[in-house]
């Protein structure tokens, strides 16, 4: 509620479950059609196609040490006492262009990565040898094979290397270079607009007057997409004047593919996000049976059907909801398969003095690991504020206890779901 009055009382509506708020978030929200993207600008963006290499890795045999590229029939004698004096005819650097060839009894002198000559079998490294350079003396047998790396020991020419809807890290992207790919077909990183409501909100850095606070839900939920993978944008926040909000909506669908907005969406007599997006009559409004996070919208906005989100503007209300419910849509957009957020199972070092009835709530909690503890490898402790005002709490925790609906209270010891909360 924004200021004044409660315009009525809904006691009693059945409210919606997080599941099934979840599945219909998902039915307003497509992954955008795959793009062609050059090498580093496909970072954190995920595959739509399978790799194969067109050539086998190593492309050829090449040596894995600095030294000499021998037959190892002729060192197979070698010791310290009486090493095997080979003739050096050649000097292999890597990128070598030249086929040497090994007549036997001979050997090259070879680099690391530089292709093995024809005729030896193996390489001796520069420390078991004198290092000669016309003349090599070697102290020690090499068997068949050694230190050389074979065509086709990584991959085979013809099989796959990536699949599609693995997202592109800095692993993915070498093995692209490596198969000689500049660029990759991918669903491009989602771009997230953000944008907050409130006529209380302040940048920070000004000056707060009298009933004003500073708006941290844009920056929060523009920030946990950006962690999500995707581009975020904070549009920053508008006030309490339904035709500026609905400008700025329409603003923004031009570099969206999802708005996020924060406020607005209770039962306030200004509760300005619900007003106008009611009118449009494709967004909708529900009670979820959850908490914090109860008030929640979504739909589209535009001919462009972009999809919408509307948390409410509590922050802790705000954060959690961003996972339960944007968290899915931004993976959906961002062509990834449907996963929830890593849960475990905990035992509750604190007790949960209440949880109301009906509703599944989220406890911000410290999780621990304990090794000790048997098949329950985890403990939790919920932190004392769980007010949805709390902010400086949350930034405690790093995971959220789950109370189910039915559950009003917890004793200490309870065993417990405990969804992790990324990058925490
Ligand atoms: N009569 C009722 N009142 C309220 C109900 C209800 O069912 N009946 N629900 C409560 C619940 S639960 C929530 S959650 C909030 C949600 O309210 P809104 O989404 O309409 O959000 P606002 O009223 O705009 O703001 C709520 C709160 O959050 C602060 N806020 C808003 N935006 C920001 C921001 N960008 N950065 C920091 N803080 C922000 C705002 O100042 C308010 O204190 O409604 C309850 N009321
Ligand atoms: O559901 Mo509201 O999100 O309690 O604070």
């Amino acid at each position: 509620m924004r200021r004044g009055r409660v315009d009525g009382e809904l006691a009693g509506e059945p409210m919606k479950s997080v599941e099934q708020h979840v599945s219909d978030i998902l039915a307003t929200v497509s992954s955008p059609r795959p793009i062609e993207l050059d090498l580093l600008r496909a970072h954190g963006s995920v595959l739509a196609e399978q790799v194969v290499a067109e050539v086998s890795l190593p492309p050829f045999d090449n040596s894995a040490m600095d030294g000499y590229a021998v037959r190892s029939a002729d060192v197979a004698g070698a010791s310290t006492g009486e090493p095997v004096l080979l003739p050096v005819v050649a000097d292999i650097p890597a990128g070598d262009t030249f086929t040497s060839v090994i007549p036997a009894g001979m050997c090259a002198r070879i680099m690391t990565g530089a292709p093995m000559p024809v005729g030896a079998d193996s390489v001796v490294p520069v420390e078991w040898t004198d290092g000669g350079a016309a003349t090599v003396a070697v102290r020690r047998p090499a068997a068949e094979g050694n230190a050389v790396r074979r065509e086709g020991g990584d991959v085979r020419k013809g099989t796959e290397v990536l699949s599609a809807g693995v997202r592109i890290g800095p692993a993915e992207i070498a093995v692209l270079a490596s198969v000689g790919r500049r660029s990759a077909l991918v669903h491009p990183r989602p771009r997230v607009v953000v944008l907050g409501t409130g006529a209380e909100l302040v940048e920070p850095g000004r000056r707060l007057g009298p009933g004003q606070i500073w708006d941290s839900n844009s920056f929060m939920l523009t920030a946990a997409a950006i962690e999500a993978g995707c581009e975020g944008y904070r549009h920053g926040f508008v006030g309490d004047d339904p035709a500026t909000v609905l400008g700025a909506i329409e603003d923004v669908l031009v570099q969206a593919d999802i708005v996020i907005t924060s406020g607005g969406v209770s039962m306030g007599a200004y509760d300005v996000v619900k007003e106008v997006l009611l009118r449009m009559g494709t967004v909708r409004f529900d009670k979820v049976a959850v908490q914090p996070g109860m008030p929640q919208g979504h739909g589209t906005v535009g001919d462009s059907r972009t999809p919408i989100i509307t948390l409410p503007g509590n922050p802790v209300s705000s954060y959690v909801s961003f996972h339960l419910f944007v968290l899915p849509a931004l993976r959906k957009l961002s062509g990834l398969p449907e996963e929830p957020l890593p849960s475990v199972r905990a035992r509750l070092l604190t007790p949960v003095a209440s949880s109301p009835r009906g509703k599944r709530s989220y406890l911000r909690a410290v999780l621990d690991y304990d090794a000790s503890g048997g098949d329950v490898a985890y403990t939790a402790s919920v932190v004392t504020r769980q007010g949805s005002h709390q902010l400086s709490a949350l930034a405690e925790t790093n995971a959220l206890v789950v109370v189910p609906e039915q559950e009003t209270h917890l004793p200490e010891g309870s065993v417990v779901e405990v969804v992790k909360l990324p990058y925490r």
